[in-house]
């Protein structure tokens, strides 16, 4: 049975009936950070914690988005600022789908994150600056980027000849520690439940 404050709107299912079914508060979780900071990492174990804690979520990635959705763009400025817009507007009806999205995009601009906060509702994006220096994503470099970059095969790197503009206020800013992903992770699902927006 709906809880009795919710009100029916004539045959309408909308947000509030879907979310309060699922039993959460739907919201878009935006990781932003240079490559190699961890975000999928982060998001992949963020997730798992999530479906183990009964929520319903989704999951927006790059393998996920730059190989369909967004399968037409490079990394020029242009593309990059039409990347964040669609996937913006996915994570919108995702959030009107009831769902918990989670996002894990370098999203570089502060104009384009502002953007995906200008189309929900207060307190439904959450952004999550996983700030992690370029010295530690460098010596990282998990896919071997970092490397082409500096030899000038990869144009317009993040952080390397393509800026990336920090949040100023995050409403979590995960400072970097030398600790594994799982330790990070707890740290932000810590956070979320702290702040109220998951279980
Ligand atoms: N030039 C350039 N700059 C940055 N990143 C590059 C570039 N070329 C390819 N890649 C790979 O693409 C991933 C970043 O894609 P995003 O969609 O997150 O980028 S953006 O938000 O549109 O800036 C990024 O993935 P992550 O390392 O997971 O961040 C890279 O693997
Ligand atoms: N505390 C940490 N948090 C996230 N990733 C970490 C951490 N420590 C080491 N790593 C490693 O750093 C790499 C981050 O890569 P990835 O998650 O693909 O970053 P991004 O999606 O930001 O490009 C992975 O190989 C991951 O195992």
């Amino acid at each position: 049975m709906a809880p009795s404050n919710i009100l029916w709107h004539k045959s309408t299912v909308d947000k509030q009936h879907r979310s309060a079914k699922l039993g959460q508060k739907p919201s878009v979780i935006w990781l932003t950070g240079l490559s190699g900071s961890g975000k999928s990492t982060i998001a992949n174990l963020l997730e798992k914690r999530l479906y183990e804690a009964d929520h319903a979520t989704y999951l927006l990635d790059g393998d996920n988005v730059r190989h369909g959705l967004c399968g037409d763009l490079g990394f020029n400025d242009k593309a990059r600022v039409e990347n964040i817009r669609r996937i913006s507007e996915v994570s919108k009806l995702f959030v009107d789908a009831g769902l918990i999205a989670l996002t894990a995009f370098i999203s570089p601009f502060k104009a384009d994150r502002n953007y995906c906060r200008s189309l929900l509702a207060n307190g439904e994006f959450v952004e999550v600056f996983v700030d992690t220096p370029i010295e530690v994503c460098e010596k990282r470099d998990p896919k071997g980027l970092y490397q082409k970059a500096r030899s000038g095969e990869i144009k317009h790197f993040t952080g390397i000849d393509s800026a990336y503009e920090a949040p100023q206020s995050p409403e979590i800013h995960l400072h970097y520690k030398d600790e594994t992903a799982q330790q990070t992770t707890q740290r932000l699902y810590l956070a979320l439940q702290e702040k109220g927006y998951v279980k």
